[in-house]
């Protein structure tokens, strides 16, 4: 969409094996935070990632396409079981009202010790991924289901390939550090639940959405099952529970499992292809955002956005677009 949207004189061809609603993303809660700073890349530009992307979102769930969009502004608390070195993360004046959890809140959580209170953007996955497909399809792009099972194959066909292939970059870009960190999660209703409570482990939350609450999760590191795990299931909502007592009286409405494309660290960068015949291909890399890939999609799509324009002031004359 940034591609096609930015560079209305190229044609843009999505090309995929699977689409929405079959896709990782589609599983994901969706909810715009910040982990722990990512190793090897400079704070500031995960910094610029994470903000591009939150102003960007923050942008559509102010405005009259919000609920269309399936992007809304989500307020809630992020629980610490001791108190964390960093109390302040890198996105702290990013999100909206960020500021550290009081007393009479944090009593709700006896065994938690500190808490963080801040208001941030939820992209409801199965909603926003139609929505951007139709976005892209206004921007002329065009949509073609196919696998590929080397990126040479595409070097005849297209000027400059962009590789956004989450887990699949394991064999595309024959990147053996990409791997899966499986999650499971549950899509429940109840709807009387408005504030999101995450526990800073990262295995147990709880996202109220616009037609369900999203229940998490697990992060098995090489996992590759794709199957929802009964016992799994009740792990997470006795998890759940005991956080928010009320889950109880939520009417399960499915289990969906997704693979992380996990990475010591995301990648962003572009490199050249060279086919049999000599023609060199500029490939641009974007890939193993592991569990914040909706958190910095916009700002790191940005940035592909710069590398696909410096390719094509690169490219030979005969193939300038
Ligand atoms: C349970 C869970 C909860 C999550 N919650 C959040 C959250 O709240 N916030 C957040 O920021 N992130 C979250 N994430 C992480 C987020 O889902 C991922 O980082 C993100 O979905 C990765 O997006 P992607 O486009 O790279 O991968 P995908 O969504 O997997 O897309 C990859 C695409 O590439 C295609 N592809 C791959 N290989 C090939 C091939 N060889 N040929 C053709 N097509 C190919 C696939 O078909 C697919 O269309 C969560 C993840 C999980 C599992
Ligand atoms: O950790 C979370 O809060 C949600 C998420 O990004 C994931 O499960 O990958």
């Amino acid at each position: 969409v940034c591609i096609a949207e930015a560079l209305p004189s190229c044609s843009v061809t999505v090309l995929a094996d699977r689409f929405t609603p079959d896709t990782t993303s589609d599983v994901a809660a969706g909810i715009v935070m910040g982990g722990a700073p990512i190793p090897d890349i400079p704070l500031q530009q995960q910094h610029r990632w994470f903000k591009d992307t939150f102003d960007h979102l923050l942008e559509i769930a102010r405005s009259q396409q919000a609920s269309e969009a399936g992007v809304l502004l989500s307020s809630g608390w992020q629980i610490f079981r001791e108190v964390p070195s960093e109390r302040r993360p890198f996105w702290a004046d990013d999100v909206l009202g960020f500021r550290f959890m009081t007393d009479a809140e944090l009593k709700g959580f006896p065994q938690y010790k500190f808490g963080q209170a801040f208001t941030t953007v939820k992209c409801e996955c199965p909603i926003y991924l139609p929505w951007l497909e139709k976005r892209f399809k206004r921007a002329r792009g065009l949509l073609k289901k196919g696998r590929v099972s080397d990126l040479q194959e595409l070097c005849h066909n297209y000027d400059i390939v962009v590789n956004c292939s989450g887990l699949g970059a394991r064999v595309l870009a024959g990147d053996s550090g990409v791997h899966p960190v499986r999650g499971q999660i549950l899509r429940v209703h109840a709807p009387w639940l408005k504030h999101f409570i995450r526990d800073s482990d990262g295995h147990t939350y709880i996202y109220p959405g616009r037609d369900s609450v999203t229940v998490g999760g697990t992060r098995q590191v090489g996992d590759w099952r794709l199957a929802a795990d009964k016992g799994e299931s009740e792990a997470i909502l006795e998890r759940c529970c005991r956080l928010e007592p009320s889950l109880r009286e939520a009417v399960r409405l499915g289990e969906l499992v997704g693979l992380r494309p996990g990475r010591a660290s995301p990648c962003l960068k572009k490199m050249l292809l060279e086919t049999p015949a000599g023609r060199r291909v500029p490939v641009v890399h974007n890939y193993g955002h592991a569990g914040w890939g909706v958190s910095f999609s916009w700002g790191m799509a940005l940035e592909a956005l710069k590398l696909v324009r410096e390719s094509l002031i690169e490219l030979p004359p005969p193939s300038r677009l």
